[in-house]
């Protein structure tokens, strides 16, 4: 029921409209966090959501993803999956994480077993390589977990939008790495909901004491406006947003 497995890679879901420095911190927070609880960070993934996902000013998928490889060339430890993207329509988390899960689980024994007929171009596999997966004596498996902000999580309570069985096999069969944000109490949240409280211990809630507000919306925002975004995300992300007149900055 509980997952004691140390070896983990980290994947965040989300819109990533467009990506900012704080969606790039949160891996370094959970990272840092993490290994002082004695987990080992095998590698992380973001994992942009379909063009399907109803969300008011989404930009597509295209320059999405590009900004994403923009913004990961100074996290070099965490890649982009565009799995997700590439499906016919939006895919619910549960299931991103079990894709992602089982591509980990092909890779791994197809390299204990030294076959290397697998498609692993979207996964960070060289991390798997210099940490020690084929070490003796190590746990040989490496579990996916949602690494997410606590308004995520909050998010399980908007009537409709998860499915119970959902919350609970996340929580269950992957668990969360939750980062603070100002505005939610993720405690609180897991105190007051049953089944969360029943898997607390898969979940991990960091706090980041450095607390950052920066948001998508308030850098599009901004950048509508015409307003410096430096600082906010990375200048490559800020180029090519103005490049391709992004967020309502053509012409501007
Ligand atoms: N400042 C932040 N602190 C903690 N978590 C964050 C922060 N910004 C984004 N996240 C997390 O990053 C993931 C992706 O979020 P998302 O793409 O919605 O970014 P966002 O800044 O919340 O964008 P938007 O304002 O468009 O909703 C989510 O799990 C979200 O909780
Ligand atoms: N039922 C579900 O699995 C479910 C519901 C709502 C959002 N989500 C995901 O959570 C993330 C939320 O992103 P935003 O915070 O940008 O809306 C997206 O990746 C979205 O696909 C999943
Ligand atoms: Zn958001």
């Amino acid at each position: 029921m509980f997952l004691d497995n140390k070896n983990v890679l980290l994947l965040a879901t989300g819109s990533f409209n467009p990506p900012t420095n704080m969606h790039l911190r949160m891996f370094e927070i959970a990272r840092d966090h993490l290994n002082r609880l004695g987990y080992k960070i095998h590698g992380g993934l973001i994992s942009p959501t379909h063009d399907a996902y109803q969300k008011k000013d989404l930009a597509p998928s295209l320059h999405r993803c590009a900004m994403i490889q923009q913004a990961l060339v100074s996290l070099p430890w965490v890649k982009i999956s565009d799995w997700e993207v590439k499906q016919n329509g939006w895919t619910r988390t549960r299931q991103v994480l079990q894709y992602h899960q089982n591509q980990l689980n092909v890779i791994i024994s197809s390299r204990l077993n030294d076959t290397d007929e697998v498609d692993n171009s979207s996964l960070p596999v060289q991390f798997i390589e210099n940490n020690g997966v084929n070490d003796t004596n190590q746990n040989r498996s490496i579990n996916v977990r949602l690494l997410c902000g606590a308004d995520l999580l909050e998010s399980f309570a908007v009537p409709g939008l998860w499915n119970k069985d959902d919350i609970e096999s996340i929580v269950r069969d992957y668990g969360l790495v939750v980062i603070s944000r100002s505005g939610f109490n993720p405690q609180k949240f897991i105190y007051e909901s049953d089944i969360l409280t029943k898997y607390m211990a898969n979940i991990v809630v960091v706090t980041e004491w450095i607390s950052n507000e920066i948001s998508s919306t308030k850098v599009r925002r901004a950048l509508c406006r015409n307003e410096s975004v430096k600082f906010l995300i990375s200048d490559s992300v800020e180029s090519y947003i103005k490049e391709h007149g992004l967020y309502g900055t053509l012409n501007k």
